[in-house]
């Protein structure tokens, strides 16, 4: 994308509405813009920073065996009357009437609608497991929205939702899901870590919440920095296999994690001094087994394996995917601004030419952007090179491409690495062979 024609409008100064570091970027670094309380529009760079973490967030559910669907933002609300869901989720639930007096709501997530779509169709014990998942727009009429994207009233989650036999077959579908999460954040460059948690208005009895330790973080945590050494990615798990499954889980779960909720002083101190990490985090990701509240309470049941109805043994696992962006700026910027992990930077780099209209400079700039012209952002506007430079910094792509007049002469292009600092001085081949 060339910059002087694209719609990333950044700021110089400091919004005064924000608070936090995140929301200051998100808005300085023009990746949304606040359209009522609660609720943003996604500008361009926005917008593909959340499409890289979604894209992350299917690879890891399709790698587990789940199967995207898509359902709307709008309920009937006899769906949540069929759970008794509908009077008990209170004030957040955004209740709308329709031309035909019908009475509908604005989904803050989707166990009741879910439970149905699955029960209308699913007869056999044969067809499961079934996990179901989709990445869609969610709504809950927060009553103090804050810091951005982080607390929003409209907001973008990935909800999956699983249908096993039995306790067992669920317990195993649990640990699948644990283990996706895990690649999941891992994969987005961050670590959130896993601690037990409550299960409030979703219900059920085992739940883990995943952090991302941040200063501005709503939760106190405690845990065990081995924690956040761990591969996930190549941890030799074999998912169809229990024993594998459940060793995984033991061994995640013989470090010490926990919030301030569920904090155990005697349990803490058996951890080594060196290892206990303390702070504040934000939750990126909730997981809950809550077996046959939906099932048992919507009447859907399958045929079991000696043909009585089963009523099937369901968990539901939500990652917040526009939290997410607010989530990974927090943890990742300095005081230039943002520094995006590389798997969901809005672009792969910046290119920057310090002369504008100096031919042998513009020609130089138009071979590097013409190689991925999709990845790169190219500052082609006639600003101070300072300017560019600090815009640079802020947007916090992971590459700044920098060409000047006296390199353009001698093909060699500037490349310095957001995160670092690093600078090289490199061919046109050897920096795309880096950054691409
Ligand atoms: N107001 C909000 N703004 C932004 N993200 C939110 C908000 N509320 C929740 N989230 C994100 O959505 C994730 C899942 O939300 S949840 O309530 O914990 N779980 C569910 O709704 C379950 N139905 C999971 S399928 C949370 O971990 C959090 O990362």
């Amino acid at each position: 994308m060339r910059l002087s024609r694209s719609f990333l409008p950044t700021l110089r100064e400091t919004p005064s509405e924000a608070q936090i570091a995140s929301h200051r970027l998100m808005l300085r670094a023009g990746l949304i813009r606040q359209t009522a309380s609660g609720i943003y529009a996604w500008l361009p760079a926005g917008l593909r920073v959340l499409r890289h973490i979604g894209q992350i967030v299917r690879e890891e559910q399709d790698a587990i065996g789940g199967q995207e669907v898509l359902m709307p933002t709008l309920q009937p609300a006899e769906l949540w009357k069929r759970s008794g869901r509908y009077d008990a989720y209170g004030p957040e639930m955004l209740r709308i009437r329709d031309r035909h007096e019908r009475d509908l709501l604005y989904g803050p997530t989707n166990e009741e609608m879910i439970t149905d779509l699955f029960g209308q169709s699913i007869r056999s014990y044969k067809e499961l497991p079934q996990v179901l998942y989709h990445i869609q727009w969610k709504f809950r009429d927060e009553v103090r929205p804050r810091f951005g994207v982080m607390r929003g009233r409209e907001f973008l989650m990935k909800d999956a939702y699983s249908f096993d036999i039995s306790y067992e077959a669920a317990v195993d579908t649990y640990r699948r899901m644990m283990l996706a999460y895990l690649r999941t954040f891992q994969r987005l460059g961050v670590r959130a870590v896993p601690m037990v948690a409550d299960t409030g208005p979703i219900g059920g009895d085992l739940s883990h919440e995943f952090l991302i330790l941040a200063p501005t973080g709503e939760s106190g945590v405690f845990y065990d920095g081995e924690l956040e050494t761990l591969d996930w990615l190549s941890d030799p798990v074999d998912i169809s296999d229990s024993a594998s499954l459940d060793k995984f889980f033991s061994n995640l779960t013989s470090y010490y994690a926990a919030t301030d909720e569920k904090h155990e002083e005697g349990a803490w101190s058996q951890v080594p001094e060196s290892r206990r990490r303390e702070g504040r985090g934000i939750e990126v990701g909730h997981i809950f087994y809550f077996g046959t509240k939906y099932t048992r309470a919507m009447d859907i049941t399958v045929a079991g394996p000696d043909s009585t109805p089963v009523c099937p043994e369901m968990g539901s696992y939500g990652i917040g995917v526009s939290r997410l962006v607010g989530a990974i700026i927090e943890a990742c910027h300095d005081e230039a601004g943002i520094i995006w992990p590389d798997s969901v930077a809005p672009f792969k780099a910046v290119i920057i030419n310090l002369k504008t209209g100096d031919a042998t400079c513009d020609a130089f700039c138009e071979q590097l952007y013409a190689a991925a012209p999709e990845q790169f952002l190219y500052d082609d506007r006639t600003d101070r090179a300072g300017a560019k430079f600090a815009d640079a910094d802020l947007m916090g792509h992971p590459w700044q491409l920098i060409v000047g007049p006296r390199g353009a002469k001698e093909g060699k292009v500037e490349l310095k690495r957001r995160a670092t600092g690093e600078r090289f001085e490199l061919s046109v081949d050897e920096a795309l062979a880096k950054v691409l």
